[in-house]
Formats: C-alpha cells, structure tokens, sequence
C-alpha cells in the first residue's frame, strides 16, 4: 500500500525535511507540493539535494490537490491550518498539521497566548495531540493530527513518566531550552541573520512564550492535575538544528536514581525513538542530528534534592517532519519507523 501524501508548506524548513523522509518511505507517494513563491518550479530549483525527484510546486488549492492524496501534511506558518483542515476533512483525508493550530485543547488558552479567536473551536476537540509515545491509541483512529511542538516534544517526553509515577512535584518545574535557527522557520528576519545569531546564545520569550500552555497541558495530563503552572525560558543557540531542554524539578520524598531509571525503562524501554542514557549522563544534540530520536539523561542532586533531566532533539525531525510522518505511519497501520531509520 502507498500512502498519496500531500506536503502545503514544502518550500519551508520543515517542508525539506518532509521531503527528505518521504522520498525514502516505502509506503509513501508524495502527491504534491505547494509553495505559493515557488509554484510551477521543479524541486530541485528550491532544493538541489532532491534533483532527480519529479516533483513542481504547487499553488496550496486544497480542491484540486484533495482529489489527489490520502494524507495531508501542513508544514505552514501557524494560524493558517483550519483553512485547509477543514476542506480536506470534509473530502475524507487525513490531515497531520505540524503548526500549532490544533495543540491547545482550551479556546481560552489559545486566545490568550495566540491573541485571536480560535477559528473552528470544534476541532481543538476533533485533534488528536501528535506525540505517539504518549497519545498511540488514539492516533490509530484520528482525522485529524496536531503534531506536538518542538520545545513541548523535548520537555514532555522526558518529564511526563515521572509525573506520573509521583516521582518529582508538579510545583515550581524550570524547562530552560536552546534551539537552532531553523527553529524559527526559513526567513529573512533581523535577530536570525548569521552576524546576528552566530558567536551569540541569547534567551528570548522568558515569559509567556506560546509553547508554555502546550507544555503545561500535557505535563499536567501526566501529572493528573487540572493546571500547572511551570516556567519556560526558550534560548536561540547558535547552530542551524538541534534543541536540547535542561528541566530541573523538585524530587519527591524516596525518589532514587534507580527509581528514576526504572521509570523510564518502563515507559520507553520499547519505544524506538526514546533513548535513555545511564544515570548521570547528559544528553546532546549531536547525537540526535537529522534523527528521529528524543535522547533522554537524568541526574539527581542530593545537594539541592533536584531532578535534573537533559533532553535532545531535531527541532526538525522529531520535533516536527519526523513527528508527523510517525503519526501518519500510526494512522494508515504501517511500520511506525518507516522512513524515519
Ligand atoms: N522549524 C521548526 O523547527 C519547526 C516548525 N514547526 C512549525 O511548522 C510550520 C512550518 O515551519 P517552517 O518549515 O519552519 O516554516 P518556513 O517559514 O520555513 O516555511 C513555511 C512554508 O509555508 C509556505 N507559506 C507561507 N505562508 C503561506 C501562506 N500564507 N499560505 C500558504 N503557504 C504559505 C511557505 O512557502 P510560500 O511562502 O512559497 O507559499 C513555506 O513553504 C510552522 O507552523 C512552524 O511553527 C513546528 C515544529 C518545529
Ligand atoms: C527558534 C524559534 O524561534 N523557535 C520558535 C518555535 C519553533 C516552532 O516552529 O514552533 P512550533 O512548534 O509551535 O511550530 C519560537 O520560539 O517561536
């Protein structure tokens, strides 16, 4: 079985990055690939690694492309999806979108941190939260995939078993996280231009940022509390992907780093996109470059009685293309590492 996969958004960062994993899958057509800039232009004009792939921009008309695909994978800027979610819903195809359109369950979150009305309240209920090692049930069955975000995906994965587990407190949990550039999408803007991010490491968005309501949302899912209130404090590192999030929280009473390691094992020793380093290790992001995995390390600071976890990703792959071809190989009952080894 091919799965016909529609890519809105291709010329983009995470766009390329698409097309990187889906021409490698077995299972997988790219049916088309829009970029309003670039339409009528082969890919190669865009990106010369895909020369040979017969494949032309273009325009993101949701009519003429649904007849075409099964799958639709919106890689745009945020605040653009319901337009095309809601067509392609209606004409039977999935949709996995990696903005932010769909993470936040609450329409008041959303307003509040997104500064405008939810456009299509009704499916911020529909959307399934795209993190398969937590949410693999119910993607099975989903129309409708909203692809957790970069910064959640690195600070979810590694707290939320331990949450759960009641192994460190909700209360007063610091994510301190650096990305790469490409975290902030492939465009000419002042504060990403080299001289301007290169030799620099620079925190921004230390309060408020938009991905704060996201990560709270699913560590209080984990933690079974209705609200957390945590601080997020974002970073622009300079390198072009990677993001590595430092989380320092409170152990509760009787929490070991033997208790720690048998916690993860348990909830990724099978997942083959989470590796957990031994005790004491620190992750890095070299180590997960152009890589589907999330790298997990842990520490315990008698000191202070801090759990002090480190945590790896590609912004771009598993934090946003890599994520999204995982949901879409959940959904149509394929190899979930399909393209993604
Ligand atoms: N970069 C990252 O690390 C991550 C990104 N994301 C999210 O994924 C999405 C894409 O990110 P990224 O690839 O970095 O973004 P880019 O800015 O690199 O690419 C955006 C893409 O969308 C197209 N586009 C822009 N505006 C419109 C429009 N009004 N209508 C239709 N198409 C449009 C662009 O092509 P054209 O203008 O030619 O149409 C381009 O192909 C964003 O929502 C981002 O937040 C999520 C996780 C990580
Ligand atoms: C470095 C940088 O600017 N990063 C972006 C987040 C990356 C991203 O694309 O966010 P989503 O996961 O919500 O789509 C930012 O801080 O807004």
């Amino acid at each position: 079985m091919k799965v016909r996969v529609a890519v809105f958004g291709a010329s983009g960062y995470a766009g390329e990055e698409l097309l990187r994993i889906l021409l490698r899958h077995k299972n997988a057509e790219v049916a088309a690939i829009t970029s309003r800039k670039s339409a009528g232009e082969p890919v190669s004009t865009v990106f010369p690694r895909f020369t040979g792939a017969p494949l032309v921009f273009c325009e993101p008309d949701v009519e003429a492309i649904a007849s075409k695909c099964d799958a639709a994978i919106l890689a745009l800027p945020h605040g653009l999806a319901t337009e095309y979610a809601i067509p392609l819903l209606n004409a039977g195809i999935k949709v996995f979108d990696i903005s932010a359109d769909f993470r936040l369950r609450s329409p008041e979150k959303y307003k509040e941190y997104y500064k405008a009305d939810h456009p299509a309240p009704e499916l911020l209920r529909k959307a399934v939260y795209g993190l398969p090692e937590r949410y693999r049930e119910q993607l099975r069955t989903a129309d409708l995939v909203a692809c957790a975000g970069c910064y959640p995906t690195s600070s979810i994965l590694p707290t939320a078993p331990l949450l759960a587990a009641g192994l460190v407190s909700p209360k007063g949990i610091v994510v301190a996280s650096c990305s790469g550039v490409t975290g902030a999408g492939r465009k000419v803007d002042l504060p990403y231009i080299f001289p301007e991010c290169n030799e620099s490491l620079k925190a921004y968005g230390v309060v408020g940022h938009r991905h704060l309501p996201e990560i709270e949302q699913e560590m209080a899912v984990a933690a079974g509390v209705p609200e957390m209130a945590i601080n997020f404090i974002p970073h622009l590192a300079p390198m072009n992907r990677g993001i590595n999030s430092t989380i320092v929280m409170d152990a509760m009473p009787g929490t070991t780093l033997e208790k720690i390691g048998e916690v993860y094992a348990q909830a990724y020793g099978s997942e083959q996109f989470v590796r957990i380093l031994p005790p004491g290790r620190t992750s890095d992001t070299k180590y997960v470059f152009m890589t589907n995995t999330c790298e997990i390390g842990y520490n315990l600071d008698p000191h202070t009685n801090k759990v002090i976890v480190t945590s790896c990703i590609d912004n771009l792959t598993k934090g946003a293309a890599g994520q999204a071809v995982q949901c879409m190989n959940i959904r149509f009952g394929l190899d979930e590492a399909e393209g993604l080894l």
